[in-house]
């Protein structure tokens, strides 16, 4: 049994792995971990360093191996197109694998809309193509907000895509279509067989994207990081 973390930007996500079952637990803590007995322990962090060595203690799972993920030039036959591989984010790189353990020989689109929307291209043969990282739902207002005299309004999470007729209203709902545009702007310039949506905003995106051959799926990540544990 093994503890997978995913430490994005704004959140800790956690899963318990055993015999290729995935479950995700709501909260992360002494408690919700209480009942299991892990091997070790898989992280992929996006966020910062000291974040792994604070949950290592408050989890009380210091006595077991850490494993750090990378991203790779290339791994189980999908190839990174980054010149510099190790940049990609490691989020980003276990999503693709994730996607690619799901569905091979197909054009894949793999968004995760998370603190930041990142959208990347996996094509039939296992090449990365490439792609967009784009401020999310959160940073779309708050870039706005902060960066306006007159636009006094809080970022605010309940988006519809209808017009505003009020400052809060245009902020939220612009937020709202400047992603789903992405996202349609980049099936516009590279259509795919299938457009994988994974991350905290991905249900309310694919409510909008219904058109599309959109699959949601919060364990892309997770799906991504069992392929690294030897079984
Ligand atoms: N409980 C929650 N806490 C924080 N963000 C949430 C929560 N539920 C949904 N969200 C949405 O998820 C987004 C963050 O997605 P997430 O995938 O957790 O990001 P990251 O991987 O960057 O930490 C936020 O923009 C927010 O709108
Ligand atoms: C783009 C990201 C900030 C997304 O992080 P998240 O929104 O999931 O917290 C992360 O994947 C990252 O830090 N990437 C490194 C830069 C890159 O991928 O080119
Ligand atoms: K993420």
């Amino acid at each position: 049994m093994y503890l997978l973390l995913d430490i994005g930007n704004s959140r800790t996500k956690a899963v318990i792995y055993e015999n290729g079952k995935f479950t995700l637990l709501s909260d992360l803590n002494l408690q919700s971990i209480a009942p299991y007995r892990f091997i070790a322990v898989y992280v992929a962090c996006v966020g910062f360093d000291e974040h792994v060595e604070q949950l290592q203690h408050t989890l009380g799972l210091t006595h077991l191996p850490w494993y750090r993920l990378v991203s790779q030039t290339a791994a189980f036959g999908v190839v990174n197109r980054y010149a510099t591989p190790e940049r990609l984010g490691v989020d980003r790189w276990l999503a693709i694998l994730g996607a690619d353990s799901l569905l091979q020989t197909k054009n894949l689109m793999i968004v995760d809309a998370g603190t930041a929307l990142t959208i990347d291209w996996l094509d039939k043969s296992q090449q990365h193509q490439g792609g967009w990282i784009i401020p999310g739902l959160r940073l779309q207002q708050e870039a706005v907000i902060k960066n306006t005299a007159r636009v006094g309004s809080t970022p605010d999470d309940s988006q519809e895509l209808i017009l505003g007729v009020n400052t809060q209203d245009c902020v939220k709902n612009g937020a709202l279509a400047a992603l789903c545009g992405a996202i349609r702007a980049g099936w516009q310039l590279k259509p795919t067989d299938v457009i994988f949506l994974t991350g905290g905003d991905s249900p309310k995106l694919a409510q909008y994207l219904s058109d599309l051959p959109v699959q949601l799926d919060p364990l892309l990540i997770f799906r991504g990081i069992a392929r690294y544990i030897a079984t």
